[in-house]
């Protein structure tokens, strides 16, 4: 049993505190029939992104591309949100140490999807502000439900998001609409989003999302497999070279804003504003 346990910690790398549970936060289904598969977030209430959420996003990934699925449809299982972002609680009172693997792990679970060669589509099933707009924005097609909320509000929580994490949206929006859009922090509702293309399509259930994201990946049956993956990486490789350049400094320059007391300070209060509203 300990040998077991030991085996598996140092197959995890070894013991990390905010990866104790075992029991995997995402859930990968394929279709028999269209051999696309669904990756589902899977952890309620939020799918707020911690370290775990975002380790088992990319081993999702990873299995998805090696099981030869045809597609790839990113959705959550909370009712109501598709992901709130990071997980603030995560990244409040902690250390350094916590603050740099909290950031890489996005980093690397955005390349994976960012830089899949898998037609990929988000199934947008609830709100998705910040860190949930990022994973939709990494995904080459979003069909979303009515009357939620999607986009980067960083400027709002007087944080700013690096470039890298601006190249979904902005390559599916204007500049001048996206410009705008991040410098306000603005979030969009489904409708809004719908008009300025940030979203491809609304659908009324999460049933109808996922076949309209469907529909979207079986639209490259007849389009040979490396053709389009190759043509899709060239669209994302000036953006993925650029990351590629900044990834290491980048998680210094997070670590070093995550941990100045101001920051810190405004993450508790936004932390206790967010839970005031919860239990009203
Ligand atoms: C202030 C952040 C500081 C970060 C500092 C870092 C510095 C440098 C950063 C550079 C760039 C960062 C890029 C990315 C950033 C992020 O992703 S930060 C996260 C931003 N996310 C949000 O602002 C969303 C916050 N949540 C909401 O607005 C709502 O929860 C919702 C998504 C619209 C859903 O609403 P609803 O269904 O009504 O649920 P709630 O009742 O509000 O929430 C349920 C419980 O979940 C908790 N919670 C919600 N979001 C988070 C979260 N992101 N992290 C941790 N916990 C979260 C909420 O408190 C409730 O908890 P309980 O009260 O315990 O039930």
């Amino acid at each position: 049993m300990l040998h077991s346990n030991l085996l598996r910690l140092v197959a995890r790398g070894g013991p990390k505190r905010w990866m104790s549970t075992t029991t995997k936060l995402t859930s990968v289904e394929v279709n028999d029939k269209t051999g696309i598969a669904t990756l589902t977030l899977n952890r309620p209430p939020v799918n707020s992104q911690n370290v775990q959420l975002l380790v088992d996003l990319q081993s999702s990934i990873g299995e998805i591309e090696s099981n030869k699925s045809r597609g790839l449809i990113l959705t959550s299982a909370c009712s109501n949100v598709f992901s709130a972002g990071l997980d603030i609680l995560e990244m409040y009172n902690t250390d350094e140490e916590r603050l740099r693997t909290i950031w890489t792990e996005l980093q690397n679970a955005w390349i994976a999807l960012y830089g899949s060669s898998l037609p990929t589509a988000a199934a947008i099933n609830g709100h998705a502000p910040a860190g949930g707009c990022l994973l939709a924005t990494a995904c080459e097609y979003r069909v979303m439900l009515p009357k939620r909320l999607i986009g980067l509000n960083e400027t709002q929580l007087g944080i700013i998001a690096p470039k890298w994490l601006m190249s979904g949206f902005l390559n599916v929006l204007p500049q001048r609409v996206a410009e705008r859009a991040l410098t306000q922090g603005r979030l969009f509702t489904t409708e809004e989003a719908l008009a300025e293309g940030l979203v491809d399509e609304i659908a009324n259930t999460k049933e109808e999302a996922l076949e309209k994201c469907a529909a979207f990946i079986g639209s490259f049956t007849k389009v040979n497999p490396l053709a389009r993956s190759l043509t899709k990486l060239q669209f994302r490789a000036e953006n993925i070279k650029e990351f590629e350049k900044i990834r290491k400094k980048d998680v210094e320059d997070f670590v070093a804003l995550a941990s100045r007391p101001e920051v810190q300070k405004g993450m508790g209060i936004y932390l206790e504003n967010l839970k005031k509203k919860s239990k009203k």
